[in-house]
Parts: structure tokens; sequence; C-alpha cells
């Protein structure tokens, strides 16, 4: 059977077209820097050239829409027909109360249409890309995989905020984690290449991108991941702020008249990286003001770095040590820098790497520096290919 998988990221939407008689890659591809000048798709038919088109792309379901035509394109493509595609895996960012995947049906549309308010960034371009594929392949089976579910392994003194005990139940209130699927992946692999199981190590995987998190994992189970209620909270982002004195909310709603909307909107679209710098959200961009002399750029990146290696001793001591550390995502496996910056000055960890090794960019490679007591891995996610298999599984299942 074929599967088609979509990621709706915050600024991107990724896919692969696998066939899983024996999990071939057929095409995969992104439409990048979605709504931020300089958006562009890139096709990659295995087997063939790849094709590239720029294009304006302000919204998912256009950038959905333009995935979709690369897969039947003349020349590029890999399908003559949509009725090829078995099943659509969709990566849902915010599950809520769900543990496992769904079906997609209007009922469950519902739901991931209430949570919008939890992940306005992913679950309104999560549903897009739905629609989109509902219009174009209206027969076909889809299945939402959602990033909360391996988070749901941990223990209550991680998950529960302390807040009125009753009120959270009411609301159900409490840290989800998001990127489960990137984190899952990542770890279970590091796990391969250090060749013992999972169980066994003590692991932080760091997914950063242009939504960024670390998740500590302990016993195979994630133990505790910096994103939350939902994924604003945490290391500083793209365009979102990341932890914040909660105070400043209610303060800044009094002295500017916000409404709660200006205030998720502040927050989650106008801070980060891009609210610091006034450059960009894109993590290449600041780099490039960086290397001009930017200083807001530079003052943007240093905070990043700094709440990043927050995270990280905060979760070697949860874990009581460490034994692997994950760099994954656009930024952590691309940006030799964002990591050596991160890794600087924490030998006492036990955390050191290579500078020649860390030169990689894009590749699964260890970055250990020889006698590091942690070892470091860049390793490329693919959260992809895991919702490929649970999407068969789902659909398997029947
Ligand atoms: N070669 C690169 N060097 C530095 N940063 C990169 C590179 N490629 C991608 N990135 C950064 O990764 C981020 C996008 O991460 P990604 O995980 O793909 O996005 P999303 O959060 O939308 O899924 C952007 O900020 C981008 O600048
Ligand atoms: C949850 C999240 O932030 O996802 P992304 O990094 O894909 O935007
Ligand atoms: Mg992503």
């Amino acid at each position: 059977m074929k599967i088609l998988v979509l990621n709706c990221g915050s600024s991107s939407v990724k896919y692969q077209l696998f066939d899983m008689a024996d999990e071939t890659v057929l095409a995969r591809g992104l439409v990048e820097r979605i709504g931020i000048p300089g958006s562009v798709l890139t096709h990659r038919p295995t087997g063939k050239n790849k094709l590239v088109r720029e294009a304006e792309i302000t919204d998912h379901k256009a950038a959905v829409r333009l995935c979709l035509e690369a897969l039947t394109d003349q020349q590029h493509g890999v399908i003559k027909d949509y009725s090829e595609i078995g099943a659509v895996g969709h990566r849902i960012v915010h599950g809520g109360d769900f543990c496992d995947s769904v079906l997609i049906t209007q009922e469950t549309k519902a739901i991931i249409s209430d949570l919008v308010k939890l992940a306005p960034l992913h679950n309104g371009p999560g549903l897009r890309g739905i629609e989109a594929c509902e219009a174009i392949l209206p027969a076909t089976p889809q299945v939402a995989v959602f990033d909360t579910a391996f988070h749901q392994s941990m223990p209550p003194h991680a998950y529960t905020y302390s807040l009125p005990y009753e009120l959270c139940q009411r609301h159900h209130i409490r840290r989800y984690g998001f990127h489960g699927t990137s984190h899952k992946y990542v770890a279970l692999r590091a796990a391969n290449l250090v060749d013992k199981p999972l169980a066994e190590l003590k692991v932080i995987t760091c997914h950063l991108g242009n939504g960024s998190s670390i998740t500590a994992v302990k016993n195979g189970r994630s133990w505790d991941t910096s994103m939350g209620f939902t994924p604003l909270a945490g290391l500083t982002m793209g365009t979102r702020c990341g932890d914040i004195d909660p105070a400043i909310v209610t303060f800044l709603m009094e002295k500017e008249g916000y409404t709660p909307a200006d205030m998720d909107r502040l927050m989650n679209r106008q801070s980060g990286v891009l609210g610091v710098s006034g450059v960009s959200s894109d993590f290449r961009d600041i780099e490039a003001a960086m290397a001009e002399g930017n200083e807001r750029a530079r003052l943007a990146w240093d905070i990043f770095v700094h709440t990043a290696k927050k995270y990280i001793g905060a979760y070697v001591a949860v874990l009581n040590g460490l034994d692997v550390l994950v760099f994954t995502a656009g930024l952590g496996e691309n940006s030799p820098e964002a990591r050596e910056a991160i890794c600087r000055d924490m030998d006492y960890l036990g955390i050191k790497i290579d500078p020649g090794e860390n030169r990689v960019r894009g590749q699964e490679k260890e970055i250990t520096a020889p006698g590091a007591r942690v070892r470091t891995f860049v390793i490329p996610t693919n959260e992809e290919l895991m919702i490929a298999r649970e999407t068969m599984a789902f659909v398997q299942a029947g």
C-alpha cells in the first residue's frame, strides 16, 4: 500500500510518499518559509530530478496543494493518479485527551478544531492539510497522528501545574508536550546507534526548529518535556516567546489594554527570535544578520542558546545523569554553530563535542569529542516514517 504523510509545521509542510511493502520512499519534499519572504517547494522524487518551485506561499492549504500537484507532475511525479494512495497520515500537533491516532471523521475534525486555540500555529494548518486532501482524495482514509502521544507517559509531577487542582481538572490543563513523534524517533534511533535498549539509557533529545522543544527520556518513556499545555512554552522559538514570567501577561493586558486574542498573537506570532531581533523568525537569517554585526540578532541567538542550555542542565538533574544527547530538526540538524554554542562549557556534565565531526549538516553522525562521557549525535528526524507506520497499522487494524 502507498501511504502519503503530511507534516504541517509552523513554518513548513513536509511530506513523504511511502510504498509500505518495504517502506521505500517514492518521493519526499517540503515547502518552507511559509508566510515569510522566500518560500519554496523542493520535491525530491526517488530516481528522478528534483523539482524546485519558488512561490510566495502564505498559507498551509496552498502549500499542501503544491505538494499534491508535485506528486502527479508530468516530469517529476511518482504516481499517475491519486487513487494509487491507499491512506494519508497527518501530523496533528495537539491531540488533547487523545492518546492514540484516530481516523479523520467529521467528529474527530471537530475535536481537532476545538484544540486550535491551544495550538494556533499548528492545528489550523493541520486541518487545512486535511481539507486539501479531502478535496483531492475524497475516498481515501485519513488518519491523524498526534505530537502529544509519546508524552502521555510523563509522571504526574512532570505534567501537573501548580494551579488549583480542581480548576485544572475541569479544564484539562496539564503539560501535554509536543514533537512527540520526533523525540520518540530520534531516541529510538540513538539507542540503536549506541547498541543498547532505550529502556536502559538516559537520553535528552533536542528538537530545534522553528518550534523547539527538549525532552528527557528515561526508561524508554518521555519523562519531562519543555513544551506544555500548548506549544508556546519552553525555549525561545522562531515567533514564540517560550517561558516568560506569567505575570507579564496580566501586566501587559492592563498597561496596553490588550485582549486575550492580542496576547495570543503577541506571544505566538510576534515574539521569540523574531520579536527580539526584529530581523526574522528564520535562524538562517539570524545567523546571516549576526555575521553582519547585527546586535539584536546576536541577542536573540544568545537567548535561544541560553534557554537550550538551561533545559539540558535541568534534565540532566531530573535524569540523575546522561548517556546520550541528540540534536534534530531544521536547526539541530543543520546548524553546527547552534550545536557548538549550546554544548560549549558543558564539560562538567560530560558533554563535549568534536569541532570537526560537528561540521555535519543534515546527516546522521556522532559528534562526541574523544573521551567525553556523554555521547552526542546529530540524527535527522523522520516524523513522516513514524506516522506512515502508525497509519498503516491503523488502516490494517480496520
Ligand atoms: N541550513 C540551515 N542552517 C541553519 N538553520 C536552518 C537550516 N535549515 C533550516 N534551518 C532552520 O530550521 C528552522 C525550521 O525548522 P523545521 O524543523 O524545518 O521547521 P518547523 O518547525 O516548521 O517544522 C528555521 O528557523 C530554519 O532557519
Ligand atoms: C509543535 C511545534 O512547534 O511544531 P513545529 O516545530 O513543526 O512548528
Ligand atoms: Mg516540525
